[in-house]
């Protein structure tokens, strides 16, 4: 069982190519089966610690899997029980039925277990499944002390974190060869419980993997402030927002932040480490500035959009969030040829693309594609994408990150990374990352600006 920090992540197609393409010499689809029935088996075998298993099978080959982990389980002398939803039909199910030999229970009249297996339908489900199949999963999950799925959890589409129909909360998924992408979108990622693979030896490629710790930048014995990165936050209306952004910006690493608001709109609030500058046009003519951040209280008016105008010509590596989300044109931003971010929210994401109508990985690499910026789709699912199509998706870091200013917050963080030298992408998910590690240090019912406080110590 595999933790799933920075592994491939593949899609429908790009899975069954690497599955066909494992297929070489004596390595057959029966081969691939016997190894994934083995290593659930394994996986079950160690989580029930001896406890009655039940496995139910559905007709396709994620059934076959199923009946070959409690083939491997009965060898090993455990209690375990198999239900099945149909017959067999595919052949790898039928051989694996075959090895397994067994009693195989009625599903609707099948009786619960503490641990329940799932692996009805896997990768090939197509439409949500019958309510019978929906019914017993649910009675016989309710029934069980744990919950564990075969490659997804049945009822999960494969690519887009869709559920078809109703779908029991699981407490473990065991991903069979690859992490797909339907292991962390929503809502089916918080059906999963913990999500581990199964190795099978599918040699697996993607441009997309999941979020993973990155070697964050480190001062040395020549670092000075401006070497650490110089990030200059432009406030607007609501300077508390910026406030924030140039906290975490700090907190996140930077050696020295600028807060840049109309004159008399923030005087010497703490922390003093912020420079506080009055905003004027030429405030972005210095040099060492390393990443300029604006959006964050920035406002809607006629002075937010000349603000966005000044940042978008001044060159500057650029991460643009908030209220600039919802001023910034796309034909305008092909115009900025530095480096830039864009953290977009699912409305902001609307806004500036259109209606996701297909699934938020792609609908993400599209968005990155037509800005030219990498672009940070934040939410319990947030996938970061670049133009070139490299693409990142995070697990959910916490659901108390759903509070006024967190969003600030990542600005912050993410603008230091970029002012510290780091590709936007690499600046982009070192900022998640620390967010959210600062986000489940925290626990509970925290605040934007304990969250911005906490960046500093889970630096690591
Ligand atoms: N292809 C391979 O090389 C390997 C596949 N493996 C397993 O195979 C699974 C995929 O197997 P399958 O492609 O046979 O697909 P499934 O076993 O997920 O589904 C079986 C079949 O059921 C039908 N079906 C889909 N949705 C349905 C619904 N709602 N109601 C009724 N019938 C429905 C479809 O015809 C589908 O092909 C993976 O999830 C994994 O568990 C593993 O054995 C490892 C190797
Ligand atoms: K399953």
């Amino acid at each position: 069982m595999i933790p799933i920090d920075g592994l491939p992540v593949l899609t429908a197609a790009e899975m069954h190519a690497a599955e066909q393409a494992a297929m070489v010499g004596e390595v057959t689809e029966a081969t691939l089966m016997d190894r994934a029935g083995s290593a659930i088996a394994q996986a079950v075998a160690r989580l029930a610690a001896g406890r009655e298993i039940l496995v139910l099978c559905g007709p396709g080959n994620n059934g076959g899997d199923g009946y070959i982990a409690a083939a491997a389980l009965k060898r090993q002398g455990l209690a375990v029980r198999v239900a099945a939803s149909d017959a067999p039909r595919s052949t790898g199910a039928c051989r694996a039925a075959a090895i397994w030999g067994g009693a195989v229970e009625a599903l609707d009249r099948a009786e619960p277990a503490p641990v329940f297996v799932d692996a009805i339908f896997g990768t090939g489900l197509s439409r949500s499944p019958s309510d019978e199949i929906q019914n017993a999963l649910a009675r016989l999950a309710e029934a069980a002390w744990l919950r564990i799925a075969v490659d997804l959890p049945t009822g999960v589409a494969m690519d887009n974190g869709k559920a078809l129909g109703k779908v029991p909360r699981f407490d473990v998924t065991l991903a069979l060869g690859a992490v797909k992408p339907s292991h962390l979108l929503q809502p089916a990622a918080s059906l999963m419980g913990q999500v581990r693979l199964l190795d099978i030896g599918v040699a697996t490629r993607s441009h997309a993997r999941t979020l993973t710790r990155w070697h964050l930048p480190e001062p040395d014995a020549n670092s000075h402030k401006y070497s650490r990165g110089m990030v200059a936050v432009i406030a607007g209306s609501m300077s508390g927002a910026s406030e924030l952004t140039a906290l975490a910006a700090l907190r996140a690493g930077a050696g020295y932040v600028l807060h840049l608001a109309s004159a008399g709109v923030s005087g010497s609030a703490a922390p003093h480490a912020v420079v506080r500058r009055d905003y004027t046009a030429d405030a972005l003519d210095e040099d060492r500035i390393g990443a300029v951040v604006i959006g964050p209280g920035l406002g809607r008016d006629a002075d937010a959009s000349a603000r966005l105008e000044a940042a978008l010509s001044g060159g500057r590596p650029l991460i643009i969030d908030g209220d600039a989300l919802r001023l910034v044109e796309l034909g305008t931003l092909a115009k900025h040829k530095a480096p830039k971010i864009l953290t977009p929210h699912g409305g902001e994401f609307t806004h500036l693309f259109g209606e996701v109508t297909d699934d938020k990985l792609s609908a993400t690499r599209r968005a990155a594609r037509q800005s030219g910026a990498v672009v940070v789709h934040k939410g319990a699912d947030t996938v970061i994408a670049a133009p070139d199509g490299q693409a990142i998706l995070c697990p959910e870091a916490s659901p108390w990150l759903s509070t006024a200013g967190t969003g600030d917050v990542l600005a912050g963080a993410i603008g230091a990374m970029l002012a510290a030298g780091l590709e936007p992408l690499a600046a982009a998910e070192a900022g998640v990352w620390l967010h959210a590690q600062a986000a489940r240090r925290l626990g509970k019912a925290f605040i934007a600006d304990d969250l911005a406080d906490a960046l500093s110590a889970v630096r690591g």
